[in-house]
């Protein structure tokens, strides 16, 4: 029999369950008993519907309060001083890691106030990951056992789970040195590191755990020899350790290949590779699978909602069996189904012939379950009748092909993608119309999105309020937004996006080609989670998407908005793309709908026009090579055909956040201004590749995920820190991004401060 594995569930509940318990718990009206409980029953269930859907090998330890990795950090005590020091439960210590922490003194309590650790993309997905802060005083220990815990929770059920861990060369090669040890190269704690591993491995053994997966997705990069060395050694040192479970190595994300020889012969039972991203690998990565190794087979997608062709998959397993035999073969999902939405089943209003093309985490199981089946010579007959005529109805559907825009992408051409004049031309058409002072200040977009937003959001969406009477609050909002504004002196203005419930799927919902879920929730960072629409079809906008709010906020102020959109790479890449055509045309599809949007905006008396693009980095193939060059070309030409059909007076910005990126990725956009995530970076070599940039930028002054109130002392030194490197003539003054996830009472103590800091320096170098 070929068994069925699953590398990894959602945990965020079927109805968002943790998000409302971790929340609850943040804003002191859930009791640490509570949210225990409700994240136990969330694991619990999940088992259950594991077991009950058929799946052989059942993952636990995949669960998390926060992020995975971040549990990592904290199991092993890589606790930097400042969080430590509080001595604070260790479940808050932790989520004062995640996401930072600022409290005021009470009677029994002392001050509280340090910012969260660095937090970026997970490979090239959506999802954010805490990264581990290692210093020379950090100190290996085990603080307390959670893999263990987890395991055992399931045994109680009667549930046997393989526990699963992010590998050690892993965690240390995704982390980084703390600032105060910069010279720390994490690599070289891996001696260190492995006893720990070993420890609550065997204790796992001893707790009942026959198998293990250790996830080393690390293996999908460029990789300096010293981190090959390292995998080598970490599993060796496994393989010498007697009471320990046996060991799944699993990749994912892409090829292996170039790290193959690395692999071959490494001391672990089961080798898994993602057979979804890179098919190709399959004839060179069996030759690493040693004469009593298993292969673990990842053929149902774990990052897209796309239905498995049962026909293909078992094609594809069937060659495995026919090298491996069906007792060293595993069916697998590719990766952990984290990054898609539990459950079909849960959407009421989908179109049902979209939904038949669809799957979710939950259907996934029986996929995985099905291939299985069928690969044992089960009969799953019915089930592959089903599947082939969904597939089949997809390639003809009438819902997919649209001639005429599939026309206009091809008639694309460099004038389309190019301004009009230089930038140093634009500046000089644009500067007396805006007439801005020094240190510029603006927000990136959104302000907080209150409950009373949401509130509204979905009486309207249920019908039980109008939609005049939806507009006139959604105007009231803007109006708040835009009075709070100029209140407190901000020079550029935005209308705050209340009416919109993300940045991607707002628009999603406006394009033709877009089919949009209800509960399709997928978690994106902590209790961060995001609904990406799904592009199923050729993209086209029927009509203007934006334009009416941003109207309405222009028309009550003097000072200039921003007219917002989200940009073509962002749509493609915070959205299930469709995987018949390729990522490129639907990004130009998207790009021309948003280039009439600009127009549209630019015609309607909008004069500074922002494209958020802060997926372009995730988009990045993560290998260098052909493809990434391609890519680099691609993703900036599609902003410019969205942001070139404007005049010279229009003053383009955009905007970045999340990641590490390359900022030349940032000049080849050619926005007049663009901010970028910057507070938690301090690096002054990254702003020394600006000095001589002529756009201007914005590097973000204050971390946006964190409650954290930065004084206007703070701004002042951040400012002056930057000020070595980069000149004041072309420094804005912003936030690391939208405030949306914030309250208003912190976002008017920051921005507060913010706008202080640079009347300020305007004062400094006025002198
Ligand atoms: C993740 S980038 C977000 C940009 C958007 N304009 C906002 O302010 O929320
Ligand atoms: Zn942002």
């Amino acid at each position: 029999m070929v068994q069925s594995a699953v590398l990894g569930f959602p945990r965020i509940g079927p109805n968002r369950e943790l998000k409302k318990a971790t929340e609850g718990y943040w804003n002191g009206k859930v009791t640490v008993d509570e949210l225990q409980k409700v994240a136990k029953d969330i694991r619990a269930s999940n088992w259950k519907l594991q077991k009950a859907a058929g799946v052989d090998i059942i993952p636990s330890n995949d669960f998390s309060f926060y992020d995975q990795v971040l549990d990592l950090s904290l199991l092993f005590n890589v606790i930097p001083d400042r969080y430590s020091k509080y001595q604070l439960p260790s479940l808050d210590t932790y989520f004062a890691m995640g996401r930072g922490l600022q409290r005021k003194a009470t009677e029994t309590e002392k001050t509280v106030d340090v910012t969260a650790l660095e937090m970026v993309k997970w490979f090239d997905s959506n999802y954010h990951y805490v990264r581990p802060t290692f210093s020379h005083s950090t100190t290996f220990k085990l603080n307390g056992q959670k893999p263990v815990d987890e395991f055992l929770e399931a045994k109680e059920l009667g549930i046997q789970t393989r526990p699963v861990l992010l590998g050690p060369v892993s965690f240390l090669y995704l982390g980084k040195s703390d600032k105060d040890s910069l010279d720390l190269n994490p690599l070289s704690l891996l001696d260190k590191l492995l006893p720990l591993y070993a420890e609550i491995l065997s204790t796992l053994s001893a707790a009942g755990a026959t198998d293990v997966q250790l996830d080393e997705p690390i293996l999908v990069l460029d990789l300096p020899q010293e981190v090959l060395a390292a995998i080598k050694k970490a599993y060796s040192f496994f393989g010498q350790q007697t009471k320990l479970p046996k060991i799944t190595l699993a990749s994912y994300f892409g090829t292996v290949l170039p790290n193959l020889d690395t692999i071959k012969g490494l001391p672990v039972d089961s080798l898994h590779f993602d057979f979804v991203r890179a098919p190709e690998q399959f004839e060179e990565v069996i030759s690493a699978v040693g004469p009593n190794q298993k292969l673990s087979v990842g053929i149902v997608d774990g990052r897209n909602i796309w239905k498995n062709n049962f026909a293909k998959s078992s094609q594809f397993v069937n060659k495995a069996i026919s090298i491996f035999g069906a007792d060293r073969v595993i069916v697998s999902t590719s990766s952990s189904l984290l990054h898609t939405p539990v459950d079909l089943a849960n959407e009421k209003s989908l179109d049902t012939e979209l939904k038949n093309y669809f799957s979710f985490a939950t259907q996934k199981l029986d996929e995985v379950v099905t291939i299985a089946k069928h690969v044992s010579g089960e009969d799953v007959s019915a089930a592959l009748k089903s599947n082939a005529d969904a597939i089949a109805a997809r390639q003809t559907s009438t819902i997919i092909n649209d001639a005429k825009v599939q026309d206009r992408v091809a008639s694309i051409d460099s004038k389309m993608s190019t301004r009009a004049a230089p930038f140093a031309e634009r500046l000089a058409e644009q500067e007396p119309i805006f007439n801005l002072p020094l240190f510029p200040t603006t927000t990136i977009g959104s302000f907080p999105q209150t409950k009373d937003i949401r509130i509204n959001r979905n009486k309207f969406n249920k019908g039980t309020i109008s939609a005049e009477e939806y507009e006139a609050f959604i105007n009231s909002e803007i109006e708040r937004v835009i009075r709070f504004q100029e209140e407190i002196d901000l020079d550029v203005l935005v209308h705050g996006e209340p009416e919109r419930n993300d940045m991607v799927q707002y628009f999603g919902e406006q394009l033709k080609g877009y089919a949009f879920t209800t509960n399709g929730w997928v978690q994106s960072y902590g209790s961060r989670y995001v609904r990406p629409p799904i592009i199923v079809g050729d993209l086209s906008r029927p009509k203007a998407m934006s334009v009416k709010e941003s109207v309405y906020a222009q028309s009550i102020t003097k000072k200039h908005v921003k007219g917002m959109l989200t940009g073509p790479i962002t749509c493609l890449r915070w959205s299930f793309p469709r995987d018949d055509v390729d990522q490129k045309t639907q990004a130009y599809q998207l790009a021309l709908a948003l280039r009439d949007e600009v127009n549209d905006l630019e015609a309607a008396g909008i004069k500074i026009i922002q494209v958020d693009e802060p997926a372009i980095r995730e988009g990045l193939p993560l290998r260098a090579g052909a493809e990434r060059s391609d890519y680099q070309v691609w993703a900036a030409e599609a902003f410019r055909i969205a942001t070139s059909g404007v005049t010279n007076k229009t003053q383009i910005h955009s905007h970045f956040c999340y990641s590490d990126l390359d900022p030349n990725h940032i000049k080849a956009l050619d926005a007049d201004v663009v901010s970028i995530e910057f507070s938690k970076k301090d690096d002054a070599g990254y702003i020394a590749e600006f000095r001589d940039y002529p756009n201007h930028i914005g590097l973000g002054l204050f971390d946006i995920h964190s409650p954290r109130v930065p004084s206007k002392e703070e701004f002042i030194t951040k400012i002056e820190t930057i000020l070595k490197t980069y000149p004041a003539q072309k420094f804005w003054v912003n936030p690391d991004c939208g405030l949306k996830t914030r309250g208003w009472e912190e976002t008017r103590q920051s921005l507060t401060n913010m706008v202080a800091a640079a009347k300020y320096f305007r004062e400094q170098y006025r002198k």
